[in-house]
């Protein structure tokens, strides 16, 4: 149970957060951001600290409940002491499990849903017959919302050129080709001939099959065997969790400057926020997610689209 947070109503929310930084740096590292965040880490945990309107804003993250207490009485005792014309209230949220964290709320969520493009009946059908054949699996499949970005995405691109890692029953693939340009062509990459079989069956349907050429097996394995070359335009991940760190060095290797890398699920269902999950695909994502934002081979942004989307686009 690692996330708490606390609204401080406050005037000078700044002022406390530079007392603090400069305070606990001593002891800690502690951090002051040109935008006036703070951030400070302690051995058990990290407190960050964003001065927000007339409030201050504190996050904490630690591995277990008793961490988070820990990091909370040290950051409420020191605030609490350099309040000295006002009394401060600072009273945290028990603290949740990544999990537990609202990603989208669902009232936002579905406006998001009924507020872009209508993905047409093919892919409707699409949504009906995987819930029909999957079932839980379903789960697994773009939403229609997330689905009108990559169209957008490859259109905005000018792609001719296309990867996809993660094919299911063929909903971003469409997507995904029918945004090409003339001529243009999707490698798919799944390792399900069932899954896939209904994905073909779709792809014709949609009038895309044409363009996309299918490749069953490791998609590791099938990117690897791709030309050194930088003549991607865009990519889009969304397979095992454990081997996205290694399909991204694969793509970001072949994109073309000005190609981009589309990564599904950076959030993990919030699990990427919460120390307390340590298992492989955590720790690879939590890893590339910090890797991307300071990779200089790409400029990216992380958009909280459903579970997290990366953009990640070559210079
Ligand atoms: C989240 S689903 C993809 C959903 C799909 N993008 C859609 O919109 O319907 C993940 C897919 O990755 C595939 N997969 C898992 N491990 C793989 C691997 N090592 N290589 C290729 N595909 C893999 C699974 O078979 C599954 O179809």
């Amino acid at each position: 149970m690692p996330v708490s947070t606390a609204q401080v109503a406050t005037s000078r929310p700044s002022r406390y957060i530079k007392q603090l930084v400069s305070h606990m740096g001593r002891k800690v590292t502690a951090e002051l951001a040109g935008d006036g965040r703070g951030t400070l880490t302690f051995a058990q945990g990290t407190c960050v600290l964003t001065p927000s309107g007339d409030h201050l804003e504190l996050i904490v993250t630690a591995a277990d409940a008793e961490a988070v207490a820990g990091v909370q009485d040290v950051v409420t005792r020191h605030l609490v002491r350099f309040a000295t014309q006002e009394t401060l209230d600072v009273d945290w949220t028990e603290p949740i499990e990544g999990t537990d964290l609202r990603l989208v709320e669902p009232v936002v969520g579905d406006y998001l849903l009924t507020h872009c493009t209508p993905p047409g009946e093919v892919l409707d059908e699409l949504v009906v017959r995987t819930r029909e054949a999957t079932g839980d699996a379903s789960g697994m499949q773009v939403s229609r919302d997330e689905g009108a970005l990559l169209t957008m995405l490859v259109r905005l691109v000018g792609a001719r050129n296309a990867i996809e890692v993660g094919v299911f029953t063929g909903y971003s693939s469409i997507c995904i080709a029918r945004g090409l340009l003339e001529g243009g062509r999707l490698l798919a990459c799944d390792v399900s001939d069932e899954w896939t079989a209904i994905a073909r069956d779709y792809w014709e349907r949609a009038g895309v099959a044409d363009r996309i050429d299918l490749k069953v097996g490791p998609a590791l394995e099938t990117l690897r065997a791709l030309p050194a070359e930088p003549t991607v335009d865009i990519a889009f991940i969304d397979a095992d969790k454990e081997s996205y760190p290694a399909y991204y060095e694969e793509i970001v290797e072949r994109l073309r400057p000005g190609g981009l890398v589309v990564l599904d699920n950076v959030f993990l269902g919030g699990r990427v926020m919460d120390p307390a999950f340590q298992e492989e695909r955590h720790l690879a994502m939590r890893g590339l997610n910090d890797l991307i934002a300071a990779d200089p081979r790409v400029e990216s942004v992380m958009l909280p689209v459903r579970d997290g989307v990366t953009l990640a686009r070559r210079r």
